[in-house]
């Protein structure tokens, strides 16, 4: 492959060769279908799909001022390049929570993508399996767990657990989900209340309140127990218990005991922003964290989740696998991450706009340019292995 690295096996596999492909199409006339540039797919999901879709994917929380802050995080650490180090090979694998990844990037939870795709959350996990990275399906998925599992076939799934006041549905969702091959369980703590969202509020959109993103409940017997009637007899009724049971604010550190009796897997917390926090999940055995301001979408006027990142690193780092998302939009943007200590990254709208797009073929196709650009970033500033970055790399 031209520039792709020698003709030899490469350890795992060859993530730059992406734009030769690209290239090598377009000389038979062939233009990609979708921009390679995440402002220009923003862009084309804002023109193509409907109102209210793209504002409840695009918003953020308050005036935007945390989407922002990411972004302005990621952009203030520069990367250093160094010269004549034989980037020749290079290993983007990483191992974490057990399980040896590909790459250190996997799809973030994202809930009722329905909006976004009828193929939805199966599209966006075939996805995923096709190009190896991790699926996280989200307790707000539009589509039961059980079918996302069957349309990803060995592809590796983590489920992402909304916590809500019932135990017997949080119970029931984890059986679920381990029975259908779900290995890691990633606890979002963020998200007890739904933040205060301008654009939503504005168009008064709010897909869950339509039945949109409630499937796994729906179809959960432990739910189902709480309704007087059928889901399909009274849709109202059921949309309200799922409202009232979906979020907990009450739950504090002493509660994740109960996750941890009934989950024998890995467990990462996701929405961690303070080192104490993430020395806590430690003490309550916990097996990861996820650096996260949820994409800006809950505190407005928060701290830039990448300015969180150095400090739970440093508090957590070489025990507990850290976890980053929050703002990555492009392959340096991964790099940084990886440099300032986690371990992988959750790559979060804009697959939600590749899958809006094209539907598998255009998330596959996010991947592929955020890793490819990901692994030239590497071999262009001096680097091999993805799994020993370090700040050094970083101005
Ligand atoms: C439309 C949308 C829905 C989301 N739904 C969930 C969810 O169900 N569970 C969850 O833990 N995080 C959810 N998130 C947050 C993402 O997992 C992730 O933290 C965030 O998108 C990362 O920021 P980024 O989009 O700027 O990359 C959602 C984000 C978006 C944009
Ligand atoms: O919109 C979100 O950010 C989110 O996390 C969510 C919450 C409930 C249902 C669907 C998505």
């Amino acid at each position: 492959m031209i520039g792709g690295g020698s003709t030899e096996p490469e350890p795992g596999k060859d993530w730059a060769a992406f734009q030769y492909e690209i290239y090598l199409k377009g000389m038979t006339g062939a233009v990609p279908r979708l921009p390679a540039d995440p402002s220009r797919l923003a862009e084309m999901a804002a023109a193509r799909l409907g109102p209210g879709p793209v504002g409840y994917v695009a918003g953020s929380a308050g005036s935007g001022s945390t989407e922002r802050a990411n972004r302005a995080a990621l952009d203030r650490y520069r990367i250093v390049p160094r010269m004549l180090r034989d980037t020749s090979r290079r290993d983007l694998s990483v191992e974490l929570l057990g399980t040896r990844l590909a790459a250190p990037l996997a799809l973030a939870p994202i809930g009722v993508l329905s909006i976004m795709h009828p193929d939805a959350e199966a599209a966006a996990a075939r996805a995923a399996a096709a190009q190896g990275v991790p699926f996280v399906l989200s307790s707000a998925s539009s589509t039961p767990m059980e079918q996302v599992a069957e349309a990803m076939g060995d592809g590796e799934r983590w489920f992402q657990l909304y916590w809500g006041k019932d135990r017997e549905v949080t119970k029931s969702f984890l059986d679920r989900a381990r029975s259908s091959g779900f290995t890691a369980l990633l606890v979002t703590l963020d998200t007890p209340l739904l933040a205060w969202r301008p654009r939503d509020l504005d168009q008064a959109y709010l897909p869950f309140l339509r039945g949109v993103g409630t499937a796994n409940y729906f179809t959960d017997p432990a739910f189902q127990a709480g309704l007087a009637k059928p889901v399909h007899e009274d849709l109202d009724a059921a949309v309200l218990h799922f409202v009232r049971m979906f979020g907990d604010p009450g739950k504090t550190w002493e509660d994740l005991a109960f996750l941890r009796e009934h989950w024998d897997g890995p467990i990462v917390l996701k929405g961690i922003l303070h080192p104490d926090d993430a020395r806590r999940a430690e003490a309550a055995g916990m097996d990861g964290v996820v650096v996260s301001n949820h994409g800006g979408r809950q505190v407005a006027g928060s701290i830039g989740a990448a300015e969180a990142l150095p400090g739970v690193v440093d508090a957590v780092g070489d025990r507990l696998a850290v976890l980053f998302d929050s703002g990555i939009r492009t392959g340096d943007d991964v790099f940084k991450a990886l440099a300032l200590g986690a371990r992988a990254v959750l790559l979060g709208r804009p697959y939600a706009y590749g899958l809006g797009l094209d539907g598998q073929a255009g998330v596959e196709h996010v991947i592929r340019c955020v890793l490819g650009e990901f692994e030239l970033t590497m071999a262009l500033s001096g680097h091999t292995d993805a799994a020993r970055l370090t700040r050094d790399a970083l101005a």
